[in-house]
């Protein structure tokens, strides 16, 4: 937004959307009954993104991003070239946070035939080119995450989108070195005056670049398909956890295809929605899922679908694998989606895929076993005569997600299911439900928030349950029914299980990807003793405790955010143009309504103390009208001020309102007078540094 937009006069009336003295509050009340539809953290996300979208904060952040990049380097090549310690301190704090204006300086004093002078140019050029480059960064003080086992994580953050760099998007994370990410995460405060970014370096066993594709994202999830192992992809809705899935998908085909054999792989694929289990193998059909008596998890009457690897000797790979990619077209399609504000085609459920490979001879050798163990068991049971048999009450998820001891088992037998025959390997793929958060729920319905809720309960369940069994406690898989199908990654000690956690690269989703690498990194460094006993580790927003395996430098930076380049002098010095254009915009648009006489400059605005600045503009409710002659109005009103004149003798609740208006404008003009008269002196010392 133009701050210069906020202010209007009678002669762009007609052209702004808000007309003069027009009474927009009924825009207010729509905003305000959609915001009451859902809590206020929603309130709190919209307004967190539409600041970090706003032009002068934007610039600000990304300067801030690039700063925080020019000083590792820059303290890097000092360290390189034996500087002291005190030194590097003082050059960065002497740049800091105009790090950009450093490098240059720093050329000059260089001498010509320094051997790292390229370095230094080429970082000159990297701090004018407005997309950032990743940088080499190594981090300054990770933990090494512990010993992970069977589990992994991956990190894949998904490319910019062509209409999220359109609508002001910009860049918050960076990969380096195929370890670590870090994510820029900024916050503005109350004011609106300044912003805080806090630079969080993780570490996992692997970060992709945006630019990674599914065939290499598919060699790493399917490893040498030696073992069994459940790949799960793990993201904010919209992150590609759907193209990550599909990519694994087609590349556990073309592995298969590849072989040369007429042996046959099982494929099944259903999804959990809810409570409710339905088979995309077929049409959707309900399913139960059921534990046996050892509490092994099976889709009962899921369509186990037969896939011979070649489907004669002759046929070619390519062939084969278009056979795959048929097979899968129409569970694919039946996925339930749903659309949301976020994504147009959003999985609101869990989607599981197994394919096993099974080894014939074992099975039938299983068979005979299991027959035997049948026969057995029939004897014994008419032997004992008159005993009844033990029957366990069903415990159909659909029906019962309860977690008793004795739960989910009951007196189905598996041997006459397929799904029982693994023997070799199994691979299991698991796409699950976007973690949809209440800030993009503004259009729910009471049914999408319990779906949203289940959803999250899931995902809660899913990391504890990694946690504890990393802490070698008992996990409660039983807590969820998506814990209870997974249960192998968490009893089986030769089950692999990957995690592909799927970000988002843009400023707008910064809170969700904050959100999944608290959540990953949480679940990749296994807690200790004590850590379990005092938890200290809250996601969102909150602190994180250093058992996030992370680093985080927390760089806060005050900015007058409203004086980013517009106008670099002090507020003495502007011209009325300029006062309407900081009045519009600082404080977060506080002042936005407030409408000054036209030909006031900033010395005339510094003369009026908090009364005079107070009396300067009059509220009333409809219409907010300057005091000169023509000077223009405006079409909403302070926040407090809910009705009636504030003028002499008016309503007393306006009159304080409108005070505190006045003192407030009073505070901001004088902290943002101090940033510029601070900032000219530092560029004053800087020039007589450099002797320009
Ligand atoms: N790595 C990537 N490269 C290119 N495009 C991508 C990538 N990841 C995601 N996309 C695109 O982003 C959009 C959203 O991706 P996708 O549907 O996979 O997200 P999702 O996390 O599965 O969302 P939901 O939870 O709502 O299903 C799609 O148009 C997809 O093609």
């Amino acid at each position: 937004m133009n701050p210069h937009h906020a202010y209007a006069n009678e002669h762009n009336a007609t052209a702004n959307p808000f007309a003069v003295g027009s009474d927009v509050s009924h825009q207010n009340t729509a905003q305000e009954s959609l915001w009451s539809t859902t809590n206020s953290d929603a309130r709190l996300h919209f307004s967190y993104r539409e600041t970090l979208l706003s032009p002068t904060v934007r610039s600000v952040m990304i300067k801030s991003i690039r700063d925080y990049y020019a000083i590792y380097w820059l303290s890097k090549l000092l360290n390189s070239l034996n500087v002291s310690g005190e030194m590097v301190r003082n050059i960065v704090d002497y740049a800091y946070p105009g790090a950009g204006t450093v490098v240059p300086f720093l050329l000059t004093l260089l001498p010509h035939n320094w051997s790292q002078k390229p370095k230094i140019t080429s970082l000159a050029v990297v701090l004018q080119t407005t997309s950032l480059s990743p940088p080499l960064q190594t981090p300054l003080q990770t933990p090494s995450p512990h010993h992970k086992g069977n589990f992994k994580i991956y990190v894949r953050p998904r490319p910019i989108q062509k209409s999220e760099s359109t609508s002001g998007n910009y860049h918050v994370i960076s990969t380096s070195r195929s370890k670590t990410i870090t994510l820029h995460y900024g916050k503005i405060g109350r004011t609106g005056n300044r912003l805080t970014t806090e630079h969080r370096l993780y570490k996992f066993d692997h970060c992709f670049s945006e630019d990674t594709g599914n065939q290499e994202i598919g060699n790493r999830a399917m490893g040498d398909m030696k073992r069994p192992r459940t790949v799960i992809c793990y993201g904010q809705t919209g992150t590609g956890k759907t193209h990550t899935f599909k990519g694994i998908l087609d590349s556990i085909g073309s592995r298969l295809t590849s072989l040369k054999t007429e042996e046959s792989v099982f494929i099944q694929f259903y999804e959990v929605h809810g409570k409710k289990c339905y088979d995309l193998m077929e049409g959707r059909k309900n399913l139960r899922i059921l534990s046996d008596k050892d509490e092994k998890v099976h889709a009962v009457g899921a369509n186990v679908v037969e896939f011979k690897i070649k489907s004669k000797y002759s046929e070619t790979s390519s062939e084969a694998f278009e056979r795959w990619k048929k097979i899968l077209e129409e569970p694919l399609r039946l996925r339930s989606t749903q659309s949301t504000q976020r994504n147009d085609v959003s999985s609101r459920s869990h989607s599981i895929f197994t394919v096993t490979l099974v080894n014939e001879s074992e099975i039938r050798l299983e068979k005979v076993k299991r027959e035997e163990e049948l026969r057995l068991a029939k004897m014994e049971k008419e032997m004992n005569e008159g005993e009844v048999g033990c029957s366990v009450a069903d415990n159909s998820f659909g029906v019962d997600d309860s977690s008793s001891e004795d739960e989910g088992k009951s007196n189905y037998d598996p041997t006459n299911h397929p799904a029982f025959e693994i023997i070799n390997t199994k691979i299991r793929l698991v796409d699950l439900a976007g973690s949809e958060q209440n800030a993009d729920t503004g259009k729910m319905a009471a049914q999408d928030h319990k779906e949203s809720a289940d959803i999250n309960t899931a995902l809660m369940s899913l990391k504890e349950c990694i946690r504890k069994h990393r802490a070698k406690s008992l996990s409660n898989y039983r807590a969820h029914l998506l814990t209870r199908i997974l249960r192998d990654c968490f009893v089986d000690p030769n089950h692999e299980t990957m995690i592909f956690a799927t970000i988002s690269p843009t400023t707008i989703d910064t809170l969700h990807t904050l959100n999944t690498l608290n959540h990953v990194a949480m679940m990749q460094v296994r807690p200790s003793k004590n850590e379990r006993k005092k938890e200290r580790v809250t996601s969102g927003g909150g602190k994180v405790g250093e058992n996030l395996g992370g680093v985080i430098t927390n760089v806060v930076v005050e900015v007058p955010i409203v004086d980013s380049g517009t106008f670099n002098k002090t507020v003495g010095e502007w011209t009325a143009e300029e006062v309407r254009g900081w009045i519009a915009a600082a404080n977060g648009g506080k002042f936005s309504h407030i409408v000054l006489p036209v030909s006031l400059k900033g010395e005339d605005l510094l003369k009026l103390n908090e009364t005079s600045l107070s009396r300067l503009f009059d509220m009333t409710r409809i219409e907010t009208v300057a005091r000169g002659e023509g000077e223009g109005s405006t079409w909403v009103i302070s926040a407090n001020a809910e009705s009636g004149g504030g003028g002499e003798g008016g309503d007393p609740d306006v009159g304080r309102a409108r005070q505190e208006i006045g003192r407030e404008l009073f505070q901001a003009l004088r902290i943002e007078n101090k940033h510029i008269a601070q900032k000219r002196l530092v560029q004053e010392n800087k020039d007589r540094m450099t002797g320009r």
